[in-house]
């Protein structure tokens, strides 16, 4: 039986009164890199934030369903969102670096964990930024600002510091729209240095990028879910027309 590390099941989900999410059923198997595409405006983004709680922020956003991470449920009322977003970890689409030293962003959910012994936390910083392949170019500037690196440097450090609290899934919300091609890349070849480390769920607007990079395509349109399959089928054998004409640039 393969492994699913997060099922979801009639995901329904409002703004205010606006349903943007119209009972979505979507699994993710352990160690998977799925890709969310779709046109804009059909919920890719909104359904990415649910999976860790992040519209808890927001107080006019109704989520309804079943979220089941490793068999615990998401939004059970002692869930503490702290750790769940340690363990369901997210990178967004512009780096977003605390004002802090390289060395202070990659520490700092340890430190709120509770961590404070230098020699455990000097070696996982540096362990998450290997993984986040950026530690050759910043392993003698730890104690610069982050802000001080290109975007795409921001990008990894903003990735290593995910990682330093030793997540299960990652998701990343356009991680590379906001970078020039060549960051774009490095970021992307990191994305793939990950893959079987951890579970991945991407969304993207580059049909390329997620034929490179990812094992499963789900294809959301207008708030449902069209299609879901592997990556190669829903690219050249999609079953869905809605999905033949999106990807082939017809709409969106
Ligand atoms: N904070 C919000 N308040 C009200 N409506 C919202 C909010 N965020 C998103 N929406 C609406 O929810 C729907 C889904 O938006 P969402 O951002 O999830 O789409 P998306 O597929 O990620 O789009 P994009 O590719 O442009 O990022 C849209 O109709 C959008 O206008």
């Amino acid at each position: 039986m393969t492994e699913k590390i997060l099922v979801t099941e009639n995901v329904h989900l409002y703004y205010g009164k606006k349903e943007a999410l119209h009972g979505i059923d979507l699994s993710f198997k352990k160690n998977d890199i799925t890709a969310l595409i779709g046109p804009s405006g059909s919920g890719k983004s909104t359904y990415l934030r649910a999976l860790n709680r992040m519209h808890d922020l927001a107080d006019n956003v109704t989520v309804n369903g079943t979220f089941m991470f490793n068999g615990q449920d998401i939004y059970a009322p002692n869930t503490d969102t702290v750790s769940l977003r340690q363990k369901i970890g997210m990178v967004f689409q512009q780096p977003n670096p605390f004002p802090f030293s390289i060395y202070d962003n990659v520490a700092f959910g340890l430190r709120t964990a509770g961590h404070k012994d230098k020699g455990f936390l000097d070696e996982t910083v540096e362990k998450s930024l290997k993984q986040a392949a950026i530690w050759d170019e910043v392993k003698d500037t730890l104690h610069k600002s982050a802000l001080s690196l290109s975007g795409g440097q921001q990008q990894r450090v903003s990735i290593a510091r995910a990682l330093a609290t030793g997540p299960d899934i990652m998701l990343l919300d356009e991680p590379t729209a906001a970078l020039d091609p060549m960051s774009a890349s490095k970021v992307e070849d990191t994305m793939m240095q990950l893959r079987n480390q951890l579970t991945m769920i991407i969304v993207t607007h580059s049909m390329a990028q997620a034929s490179r990079i990812s094992d499963k395509t789900a294809f959301f349109m207008d708030g449902n879910l069209i299609e879901f399959d592997n990556t190669k089928k829903v690219f050249l054998d999609p079953t869905r027309q809605e999905t033949q004409d999106y990807i082939s640039g017809r709409f969106g």
